[in-house]
């Protein structure tokens, strides 16, 4: 598996990133969880394990596992760390990058920070999606024993991948999002597990996040659980359609505009180390 890497991280949500656009890469699901393995995975492990791949219709495609080795969708904070590769590696300011949650567009925005198109959320009941039908501005989500009384109603979105946004009236500490989150991530409900995030409204411009991220658990980022978060706020019209969203790692500037439905995601990018896979 001699492949060069490099660890980048959006927000402090951190990637192993692996160039496959010359030499293919295919881990399997264990492989891909040792690589991300805090004690034994190289520079640290990782969130979530990322391989740039070519594509057929854009200018590549990103493949995503998440620390337990399971392969999903999309990841927004990992879109903003290949747009900066690619733009660099293509000396351009702006990149198509197919994911299997749809394609995207990321554009330099400063000297580290790229702002992404993720596109429009998915709204019905089985886009997120969810074993019934519901409204999914306000699901009826059954929490075992937990104090049930700020866990009401919460909002479900895609962003191509599933998210459960819970509104909650103060920001949650790391032991109550842990216990909370790992309860939900494999509710009955999501057919196909969850992001559980946790949304303190601020201000109608300002949210502050936490995320249990399925497959990787409490992260200091979630770019797509913060589009999903303002899109589930907004809807709720608890915020306008744009607002700063404040996560354990940094800020994130999303945008849900009205011309087109496309959510926009604009933040920060840091390379931490390069290195060669063991
Ligand atoms: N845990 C997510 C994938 C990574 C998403 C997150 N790191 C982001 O920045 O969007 C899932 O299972 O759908």
């Amino acid at each position: 598996m001699t492949h060069p890497f490099v660890k980048m991280n959006g927000a402090g949500n951190d990637f192993i990133v692996i160039n496959a656009m010359e030499r293919p890469f295919a881990p399997t699901s264990e492989q891909a969880r040792a690589l991300a393995d805090r004690e034994t995975g190289p520079a640290g492990g990782c969130d979530q394990l990322i391989v740039i791949e070519p594509s057929q219709t854009g200018d590549a495609f990103m493949r995503v596992w998440n620390a337990d080795g399971g392969v999903v969708e999309t990841c927004g904070n990992a879109l903003r760390c290949v747009g900066w590769l690619l733009t660099l590696a293509g000396g351009r300011d702006r990149v198509v990058i197919d994911t299997l949650g749809g394609p995207t567009t990321a554009a330099r925005a400063g000297e580290l920070r790229v702002a992404v198109d993720m596109g429009p959320p998915r709204l019905a009941w089985d886009q997120i999606p969810l074993a019934e039908e519901m409204d999914t501005r306000g699901i009826e989500l059954q929490v075992g024993p937990v104090d049930a009384p700020v866990l009401h109603t919460p909002g479900a979105v895609s962003m191509g991948n599933p998210h459960v946004v819970f509104f909650i009236d103060h920001v949650p500490d790391d032991a109550f999002t842990r216990a909370t989150g790992s309860l939900i991530e494999h509710h009955p409900l999501f057919p196909e597990g969850v992001n559980v995030a946790f949304a303190h409204v601020e201000a109608r411009d300002r949210i502050r996040l936490r995320v249990w991220e399925r497959g990787a658990g409490l992260t200091l980022a979630c770019g797509t659980g913060a589009c999903a978060a303002l899109v589930a706020c907004a809807r709720r019209g608890l915020t306008d359609r744009a607002a700063t969203v404040i996560v354990d790692g940094g800020e994130l500037i999303i945008e849900w505009r009205e011309s087109d439905d496309h959510v926009l995601m604009t933040g920060p990018v840091e390379v931490e180390t390069t290195g060669v896979l063991p």
